[in-house]
């Protein structure tokens, strides 16, 4: 069984970060965790598929879309990319779509909700940066943490003794 976010809360009030409440769970894994990789985009997929293709196994992909409501950064094909390559859960600050597809998918997936319009393909966009959004800071190699209670950031991994 993976560690509650809430434990991490009461254990290391000092030095978790706690993500805005504000993203919906997709994906079958509703709990997940990992060290972070970080790619920015604006309406553009290209780079958020790269990522999923390339970023060790066991790694979260954090994407912060801007919360742009234009189109969808990722469908039933990206997820099942993730879900292949062990990858430990996406998170996207932004719509995704298929979302049948994805919920029967074995990966995590947090994002703001659903949108049925694909993304442009040009591949704009930054891979590897610091990021903000939903009130944390999120650097690459950040450890994050979710669950049914929420998202949670730290700048390295957390233990608990049992
Ligand atoms: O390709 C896209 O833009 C997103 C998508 O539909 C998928 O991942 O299946």
């Amino acid at each position: 069984m993976s560690i509650k976010t809430a434990d991490l809360c009461d254990h290391y009030p000092d030095q978790v970060t706690i993500v805005d409440p504000s993203f919906r769970s997709f994906g079958q894994r509703k709990s997940f965790s990992g060290p972070i990789s970080t790619v920015k985009v604006k309406d553009d997929n290209v780079l958020v598929r790269k990522a999923l293709e390339t970023i060790p196994a066991g790694n979260v992909l954090v994407v912060d879309g801007i919360a742009s409501k234009n189109c969808a950064l990722l469908g039933g094909n990206l997820a099942e990319i993730a879900a292949e390559r062990g990858l430990g859960g996406i998170i996207i600050n932004g719509y995704i779509r298929d979302f049948m597809e994805v919920c029967e998918t074995d990966i995590g997936v947090m994002a703001l909700g659903t949108i049925p319009l694909k993304s442009q393909k040009e591949g704009k966009g930054q891979e590897n940066i610091p990021l903000a959004f939903g009130n944390a800071l999120w650097n690459p190699g950040d450890y994050v943490y979710v669950d049914e209670d929420g998202i949670i950031l730290a700048s390295e991994k957390l233990i608990i003794d049992s």
